[in-house]
């Protein structure tokens, strides 16, 4: 019989982040797994340049045996020794997410013997991941509820299609992670922000991202705080043509929602200002803790924290679901889903209390 955890890796969303998942699990709960499928819902299916350096940088933060390691593998076992807390760099060449690596190898690290420092080139701010100003401003603040703490510092911004960015990530290790209630809204405090610009974009587009942003919000909230700084990349910070804006929302108990938009081609600031404003001021309305894409983002933590965690969201997304698939194959949790009647979720699980064997 295969000693391989088998995930599937067509399932729902069936992109990349079944695969980030499952090797997570697989290196922190020492078990050896086989994605198959990889991607299969993608235009280009199979390991991108992101994937491929993110699982070859748990390779080498495990020691792992891997087979399939190639770019459009469709398939890949991956079978993990340890976790060496250390210093690792990745230059993907491309504008590969830099933030989708560290979502693969963050959970194995607090779960290293040590503090680790990576440091990525790629891209920062990329469509359909994390910009790196949401990890720095949501993530962290809803991953210290576990317990976690990390550093992302940005050495230099940079934007599809170059790339050229580059962050170093530290994390340090815990002992094991809190169980997190995420379900009291309590009461809307302020909405911040900023928008940005680099290289040889116009600044109107930033203030136009940042004009519409503020009167929606100022619409719908009169009374509230809502302050939205512009700025522009200076050139040692930024070479490339970019442009986004990051918003979050803080509540009373210490909810931080956020939507963060990256400008694609022939960017419309009023647009990007008054579709991040919109999505933002839908989960304020609906007294949401958590935002939809937070809530994928969580599943992996709260399997492993000591406990019961529940978070307070919005409808479920795919990737909420494949990442729940991901964690009950891998780490034998079950998590339960009450729904509320404005498409509110209470996404609750008891969590494995998994323990740092190198602590
Ligand atoms: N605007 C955003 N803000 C915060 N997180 C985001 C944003 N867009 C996407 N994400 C997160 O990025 C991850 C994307 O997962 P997905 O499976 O789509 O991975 P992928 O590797 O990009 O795959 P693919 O290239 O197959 O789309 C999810 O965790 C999702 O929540």
């Amino acid at each position: 019989m295969s000693c391989f955890v088998e995930i599937d890796g067509s399932y729902l969303e069936g992109g990349g982040q079944a695969l980030r998942n499952a090797l997570a699990l697989s290196v922190v709960l020492n078990r050896p797994v086989r994605v198959i499928k990889i991607r299969a819902n993608r235009p280009k299916p199979g390991l991108s340049h992101q994937h491929l350096h993110g699982v070859n940088l748990l390779r080498d933060i495990s020691n792992a045996e891997v087979k399939g390691n190639v770019l459009h593998s469709t398939e890949l076992t991956f079978t993990p020794h340890t976790i060496i807390g250390s210093m690792y760099k990745v230059d993907t060449r491309t504008a590969a997410s830099i933030t989708l690596v560290y979502q693969m190898v963050m959970p194995v690290l607090l779960f290293a013997g040590t503090t680790s420092r990576i440091d990525v080139m790629g891209g920062t701010n990329v469509s359909y991941s994390p910009q790196v100003e949401y990890m720095q401003q949501v993530l962290l603040p809803n991953l210290k509820r576990f317990g976690v703490n990390f550093d992302l510092k940005v050495l230099h911004y940079g934007f599809y299609p170059r790339g050229n960015g580059r962050c170093v990530l530290e994390v340090a290790p815990v002992r094991s992670l809190n169980a997190v209630q995420i379900n009291d809204f309590g009461q809307f405090r302020a909405v911040r922000g900023s928008a940005y610009y680099s290289g040889r974009l116009p600044k109107c587009i930033a203030f136009d991202m940042q004009h519409s942003a503020e009167r929606e919000i100022h619409r719908l909230w009169p009374d509230h705080e809502c302050t939205i700084h512009v700025f522009k990349h200076p050139p040692d910070k930024a070479r490339d043509n970019g442009a986004g804006i990051i918003l979050t929302a803080v509540t009373s108990t210490g909810c931080i929602m956020g939507v963060a938009t990256v400008g694609e081609k022939n960017i419309d600031g009023h647009m990007i200002g008054s579709n991040s404003s919109c999505e933002l001021a839908g989960y304020i309305k609906n007294d949401i803790c958590v935002d939809a894409h937070m809530q994928d983002q969580l599943i992996i933590y709260m399997a492993l924290a000591k406990g019961c965690s529940s978070i307070r969201s919005g409808a479920l997304t795919k990737h909420t679901r494949t990442a729940i698939y991901v964690a009950e194959l891998m780490a034998g949790v079950k998590f339960n889903i009450e729904y509320g009647n404005f498409g509110q979720t209470l996404i609750s699980c008891e969590g494995i209390g998994h323990c740092n064997a190198y602590m």
